[in-house]
């Protein structure tokens, strides 16, 4: 489609009304590049959060054209894709014991995925890319501990200037500005290209929100694209501000 990092042309969100239907948005194109933030903000009700789950194929009620490096969205698998364009809701869901059971959750279940998927006869040429790709990020088969020892998520988070986040708290403890970055700290870990970001900043007091922002702008410097729903005052971290409103984004 282009050789932009991220493209989407022609994306429609429609949902089911008493009258018919209700058309959120029609016909948006967008594109991103590795190492850009961008800042989609509009009125409440716009269709942001519609959008971005849009970009994330998970919204059934969504459709349109979305390429990745080149590569067209059908030529990967809803999980594959996922796994390279990875939405953030704002509510962390922490499952686990302690934050490093957390955040070596995606690791555990890849691996059970992938000993299914050695299992079974059913190789199709999709899956065999999802396998390289994701031995690729993720290493080891053996266990999820094995493949995320604790020293290393120790010493990411403290790059990520979470040490005072302790790897033995039960979720429930963390505060919410902790909890939402060990969301964060998750989900950069698994190493996506382009991150969906929505609200992660809400509710956060300005330190905790400044820590977030540091995090995404540090990552974005290593070449990720990133897309934040923003509600608060800009922060001078987004390369650039997109508005959605009345079904147009400009
Ligand atoms: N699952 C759903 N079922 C019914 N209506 C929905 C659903 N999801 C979103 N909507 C409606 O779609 C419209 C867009 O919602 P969306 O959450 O995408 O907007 P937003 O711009 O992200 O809003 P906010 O800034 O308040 O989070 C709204 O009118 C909302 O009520």
């Amino acid at each position: 489609m282009s050789t932009h990092l991220f493209s989407a042309r022609d994306m429609t969100c429609a949902l089911p009304a008493p009258e018919g239907e209700k058309t959120i948005f029609r016909g948006l194109s967008f594109d991103i590049d590795a190492g850009e933030i961008v800042d989609l903000v509009g009125p409440s009700g716009s269709g942001k959060s519609s959008l971005l789950t849009a970009f994330a194929r998970l919204n059934p009620h969504a459709h349109g054209t979305m390429s990745l490096e080149g590569r067209a969205s059908a030529e990967f698998s809803p999980q594959q894709w996922r796994r390279m364009v990875a939405y953030l809701p704002q509510q962390p869901v922490l499952i686990g014991e302690n934050v490093a059971d957390v955040i070596r959750l995606p690791w555990t279940l890849a691996i059970r995925n992938e000993r299914h998927a050695d299992n079974t006869d059913a190789a199709s040429q999709s899956k065999s890319y999802g396998r390289r790709h994701h031995r690729s990020i993720w290493g080891s088969t053996h266990s999820g501990t094995d493949a995320l020892p604790d020293s290393t998520i120790r010493s990411t988070l403290d790059a990520m200037g979470c040490e005072d986040i302790d790897l033995a708290r039960a979720p429930h403890d963390l505060s919410g500005g902790q909890a939402a970055r060990v969301s964060l700290a998750r989900t950069l870990l698994t190493d996506p290209k382009l991150l969906l970001a929505d609200e992660v900043d809400a509710g956060l007091d300005d330190d905790n929100a400044a820590k977030v922002a540091t995090i995404l702008s540090h990552a974005a410097q290593r070449g990720m694209a990133v897309i934040r729903i923003r509600h608060r005052p800009p922060d001078g971290v987004a390369t650039r501000t997109v508005t959605l409103d009345k079904g147009v984004l400009r």
